[in-house]
């Protein structure tokens, strides 16, 4: 489980984040969602050691991340999976090598047991054929998966996801929600996503929370995201025009 408690974060003047409290549970993919610059994705970096807040805390399975000792921090970045926005593959190495990084940076794993390990996870996200492809060979959807599949190779304990649909068609977008949903299930890890994808909230939001100017004005699930009353994120939400249709 992840818990952050109280996360406060400032840019010079400007307050960006204040008093974020929250839960997240192995198995679950949970949301945070809100609209463009409130904070979604400083939150994420405060959660994963990339920014740190003035004040809060961010516990994994109790040990706190933000004060830890190094040895406990290192233990924690390596249970831990990112997909950042884009991909972020290497554009020198080859679909398998990109999978196979972490491998190679973090552990001391043979040769053959990488290779092993990595192809495990491609065939995981259906890419197997792909392997000795370069990154600039494969479509978005496909560097979305190889993504995935390099996130999934230390066999994380948390995973976090970037805007994981950014620039995808709508059905490619669905199959890499369902793949997020499907790893995080399986292998019972706690995942958190941050998207503004209308779909990814009615069909993945284990749990959902909304952030409006760095503050968390809601929290729930996707079956009682269309019954709340906070007038921000009717607005948020209903700014969709399928939705709006179906509510009326
Ligand atoms: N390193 C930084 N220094 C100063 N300001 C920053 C920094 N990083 C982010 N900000 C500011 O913090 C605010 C929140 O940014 P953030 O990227 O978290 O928004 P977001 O909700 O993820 O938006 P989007 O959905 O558009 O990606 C923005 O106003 C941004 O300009």
């Amino acid at each position: 489980m992840i818990e952050i408690k109280n996360i406060q974060k400032t840019f010079g003047e400007r307050t960006i984040l204040s008093g974020i409290s929250g839960k997240f549970l192995p198995g679950d993919t949970s949301l945070i969602i809100g609209g463009s610059g409130t904070g979604k994705s400083v939150l994420l970096k405060c959660m994963i050691g990339l920014v740190k807040p003035e004040e809060g805390q961010v516990l994994y399975n109790g040990r706190d991340f933000l004060t830890g000792d190094e040895d406990t921090q290192k233990a924690i970045r390596r249970e831990m999976g990112v997909l950042f926005q884009g991909g972020a593959l290497f554009d020198s190495k080859t679909v398998l090598e990109n999978v196979g990084f972490p491998l190679d940076m973090l552990t001391d794993m043979g040769t053959a047991e990488k290779i092993d390990r990595a192809k495990f996870c491609l065939q995981r996200v259906g890419l197997e054929a792909a392997a000795d492809r370069m990154p600039s060979e494969i479509s978005g959807g496909m560097k979305k998966r190889v993504g995935i599949a390099r996130a999934i190779v230390m066999n994380p304990k948390y995973l976090f996801c970037d805007e994981p649909n950014s620039g995808l068609d709508p059905l490619t977008s669905i199959k890499i929600d369902e793949l997020i949903r499907e790893i995080t299930d399986e292998f019972k890890i706690t995942t958190v996503v941050i998207t503004h994808d209308m779909n990814s909230m009615m069909e993945i939001g284990e749990k959902i929370l909304f952030l409006y100017q760095g503050k968390k004005l809601w929290e729930g699930t996707s079956s009682t995201i269309t019954k709340s009353s906070v007038a921000e994120l009717n607005e948020f939400i209903y700014a969709n025009k399928l939705l709006r249709d179906t509510k009326a």
